[in-house]
């Protein structure tokens, strides 16, 4: 089955205030919408609906890794835009997520793919615990039993023609999709949700979201520490820069100590050893190899186990180069190939005081630290 994700985000966040809408607004270090966008990446085909004044700030946050779609005036009509754009994509199956619910987790998305093997539509929900009262005017006018009673989540999942044909067939609007489903007919099953997939609704919910995400977060710090010497030569290569000097660094690959220190550290974060165990100078294949093959391939090994690099500190220590006047592109070029911001990214120098080999000008030392965020 090939299941696409849609995640609508056109709404305008009223009940949250807060200046922007709450699916921009920043979740422990990316915006609402990120976190809910990341939750589905694994899949072959995510559409993102927003609102076509944000159209350009989603193009700025999301590249070419989503589908972007315009919304509509409410809801429905957002969902719709997005099965509308996905028709005769060949999708089997979609799962339609609200981007204000950026908790949601694999295990939960996994048991709603997994329910439609079955049905043409499941959806996650939690069963009601509370007692349920009617009230007016701040006094409690009535009671009504809970019994068979649940709180809707998402994301909810469909068979993609029939999810399409009941929102072609019902363009008058409803709270969720599953309302559209049933007015169309089709069954729908109730999976278990969660309690952590809270949507965010007002403003509180900002702080509660952050608790739950600041419990499950898994955050690693590695380190890594590297030398080269110098030999005869008219440059070195420092963090993917070439910085003329009247020496080179001798080692396997292109001696980038920087990037390697940096690279160690990725891999240490994860406890997945070092350079030489993913590439061991023994194979001639790395010799004279550029250094950024290492750091990318530690970059996508932590993409694909969940994390995401938050930042990273590489120091260079020698006495010559000075680093000072390239540290900047030095930074840009570690983010480019880790694909992260450059403002997440430090490069620093600092003399050994002409002690020890770094002062005696024999090589050039460094020691980076990087931290993996778990998405
Ligand atoms: N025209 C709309 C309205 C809502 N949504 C999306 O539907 C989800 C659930 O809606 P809700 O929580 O009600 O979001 P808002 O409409 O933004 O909130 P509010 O009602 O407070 O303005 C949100 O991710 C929201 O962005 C949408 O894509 N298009
Ligand atoms: C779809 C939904 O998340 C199910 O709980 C919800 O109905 C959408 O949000 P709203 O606050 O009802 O607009």
């Amino acid at each position: 089955m090939t299941v696409a994700a849609i995640i609508v985000a056109a709404g305008r966040g009223t009940r949250a205030g807060g200046g922007e809408p709450k699916q921009w607004r920043s979740l422990a270090g990316q915006s609402v919408l990120a976190h809910s966008v990341a939750a589905f990446a694994h899949l072959p085909r995510v559409v993102v609906v927003l609102h076509p004044d944000d159209m350009a700030r989603g193009v700025a946050e999301f590249g070419g890794r989503v589908t972007l779609v315009a919304g509509g005036a409410n809801r429905s009509d957002s969902v719709r835009n997005a099965l509308e754009a996905l028709d005769g994509a060949a999708m089997t199956r979609v799962l339609i997520h609200d981007g204000a619910r950026p908790l949601v987790d694999r295990a939960l998305i996994d048991r709603v793919i997994a329910a439609l093997n079955d049905v043409p539509a499941a959806a996650p929900a939690v069963p009601v615990t509370d007692a349920l009262w009617r009230g007016a005017a701040d006094r409690v006018t009535g009671t009504q039993d809970r019994e068979g009673l649940f709180r809707a989540q998402t994301p909810q999942g469909f068979r993609f023609d029939a999810i399409l044909a009941a929102h072609r067939a019902h363009p008058e609007g409803a709270a969720d999709d599953v309302e559209i489903a049933r007015r169309a007919g089709l069954p729908v099953a109730i999976v278990a949700g969660s309690e952590d997939n809270l949507k965010i609704t007002y403003a509180a919910d900002f702080a509660r979201a952050e608790q739950i995400l600041g419990a499950k977060m898994d955050v690693r710090l590695g380190n890594g520490y590297d030398v080269h010497a110098f030999c005869e030569g008219d440059h070195v290569i420092l963090c993917g820069v070439k910085v003329p000097h009247d020496k080179a660094l001798l080692g396997h690959s292109d001696a980038d100590v920087g990037m390697h220190a940096l690279t160690d550290a990725i891999y240490g974060a994860m406890a997945e050893g070092d350079i030489g165990r993913h590439f061991p100078p023994s194979d001639p294949q790395w010799k004279g190899a550029a250094s950024e093959i290492f750091l990318a391939h530690a970059a996508n090994l932590a993409r694909e186990k969940g994390f995401r690099i938050a930042n990273a500190d590489v120091t260079l220590i020698c006495e010559r180069p000075k680093i000072g006047p390239h540290a900047q592109a030095m930074a840009e070029e570690l983010a480019r190939i880790m694909g992260i911001d450059p403002t997440r990214v430090s490069v620093k120098a600092t003399t050994s005081e002409r002690l020890g080999f770094t002062g005696r000008e024999e090589g050039i030392a460094s020691i980076a630290t990087a931290t993996l965020v778990s998405e």
